[in-house]
């Protein structure tokens, strides 16, 4: 049993004042009843505006992008009251088909929506527990004919909640085998804390860490 305990963790390590944010990471999204309006209250705080409002090219979401100071790109969408403004995050894929069967096989997840836009050149499948409306999503973005990017030092992870580490763990082994990736760490409890974890990579080479459900609530309590 999978589900997505959203939180949005930013990490620095001592002395290290920027990073590379590469080229495969996308931007995380959040969802927002006035797109015009948080996109005026970010400039008024000194932010960066790199997309001013209106509608997605191709299509009629009202959408923006901004930037936070390290660099990490935020698309603002605007959409009805939702339970999870934290909607998006979108990593590039090399291979769309491979990414989907991947995230259906391993973690359980569900192809939500495919977006084609051949005339601007590129596929998205949106991935998730549960409609877009209601939980944070993984936009799977595919650019015709590009299939690597750059990973950079910045981006980490997505973590996943799981009520069993080591039968996932087993899991994502055998879907690695047949579709690429492979496991960066063994399930079993982090040192001190005690909360089980289990990493990998998908066969992008982007990493998900699932988190046992009991210990991560333990860790809030
Ligand atoms: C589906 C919906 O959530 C979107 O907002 S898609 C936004 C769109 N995405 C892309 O163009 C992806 C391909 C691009 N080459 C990439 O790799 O990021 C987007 O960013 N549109 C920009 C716009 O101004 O509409």
């Amino acid at each position: 049993m999978f589900y997505v305990s959203t939180f949005f963790c930013m990490f620095t390590d001592y002395g290290v004042s920027s990073y590379d944010i590469g080229t495969g990471f996308g931007h995380f999204a959040i969802s927002t009843q006035d797109v015009s309006k948080m996109v005026e209250t970010v400039r008024a705080k000194g932010g960066n505006v790199t997309r001013e409002p209106g509608p997605v090219k191709g299509g009629n979401s009202v959408i923006a992008f901004v930037k936070d100071p390290d660099g990490y790109a935020f698309e603002l969408i605007q959409r009805g009251p939702t339970p999870e403004p934290l909607c998006q995050v979108m990593l590039r894929t090399g291979d769309l088909d491979r990414a989907i069967k991947f995230y259906e096989k391993a973690l359980g997840m569900r192809l939500l929506r495919r977006i084609e836009r051949p005339e601007y050149k590129y596929t998205i499948g949106m991935m998730g527990y549960a409609e877009e409306y209601e939980t944070i999503v993984l936009e799977l973005t595919y650019n015709y004919g590009v299939t690597e990017y750059t990973k950079g030092n910045a981006y980490a992870q997505i973590a996943i909640g799981t009520d069993d580490v080591y039968k996932s763990g087993e899991v994502v082994k055998i879907v690695n085998q047949e579709l690429g990736g492979k496991i960066t760490r063994e399930a079993g409890p982090l040192p001190g804390l005690g909360t089980k974890i289990v990493s990998f990579l998908d066969p992008d080479g982007w990493k998900t860490v699932l988190v046992d459900n009991k210990d991560f609530l333990k860790e809030l309590e």
